[in-house]
């Protein structure tokens, strides 16, 4: 049977990148995606922004909510101090499957604990499942109408403490109107718009980063 998109962006990274050099994967991916098969990873500019603000964040604990094939998890997890974690959750499996395999050819599998199921399911686990008391960090970039009802969730479940910081994908392109009227809105964040462009287009989209207050 016909490959799917996710077994042929693996097969890039299989072919194109060096084991253990992060950076060749990410290259790996971004290549394939502008010149073969567009896929919704965040992609080289959007990620350029993300790396700022890992960097600026320096996090012990990241949660990333949408994995796909693992572009941004290598992205994050190669910035990460050596006892850092990453969590990053998918819904689905073929997904989580080219995913960890990614990740492990970028050499980072110590960093990354990949998890499948629904957020809405794990948020409220991730204290007595995980040992996480709070993030630092949460990357979201999975489905576009999760992001308000997951924030809201985090923030009841407590995982979130007083200067984490909240990066959301996508809040034009496909869009998160109910997510960035929340946190724009909300007296409890304190948020800002990076302008850029949806992977690998020219069309308009950005990253929100929003700081909880507590
Ligand atoms: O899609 C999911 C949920 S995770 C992916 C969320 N991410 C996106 O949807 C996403 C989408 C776009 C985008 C797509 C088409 C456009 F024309 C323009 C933009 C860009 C992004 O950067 C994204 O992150 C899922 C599908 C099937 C399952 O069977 C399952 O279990 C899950
Ligand atoms: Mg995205």
């Amino acid at each position: 049977t016909r490959s799917t998109r996710p077994q042929r962006l693996l097969g890039a990274v299989q072919k194109n990148a060096t084991r253990g050099d992060p950076c060749s994967v990410i290259q790996a991916i971004d290549h394939f995606c502008r010149n073969k098969e567009w896929a919704m990873n965040v992609g080289d500019e959007k990620g350029c922004i993300l790396d700022a603000v890992v960097s600026e964040v320096n996090p012990a604990t990241v949660l990333e909510l949408g994995t796909y094939c693992g572009y941004s998890t290598v992205r994050i997890a190669r910035l990460l101090p050596p006892d850092a974690k990453l969590i990053t959750l998918e819904f689905n499996p073929d997904f989580a499957a080219i995913a960890r395999q990614v990740i492990a050819w970028a050499g980072l599998e110590e960093k990354v604990q990949l998890v499948e199921g629904a957020s809405g399911d794990w948020i409220p686990r991730m204290k007595e499942q995980f040992g996480v008391k709070t993030f630092d960090l949460v990357f979201l970039d999975h489905w576009k109408d999760r992001y308000l009802p997951d924030t809201k969730l985090m923030e009841e479940c407590g995982i979130l403490r007083k200067g984490s910081v909240l990066l959301a994908d996508n809040v034009i392109c496909p869009g998160t109107p109910d997510y960035l009227e929340f946190v724009r809105n909300s007296p409890r964040y304190e948020s800002q718009y990076f302008k850029s462009h949806l992977e690998y287009t020219k069309v308009e989209d950005g990253l929100e980063k929003s700081v909880f207050l507590g």
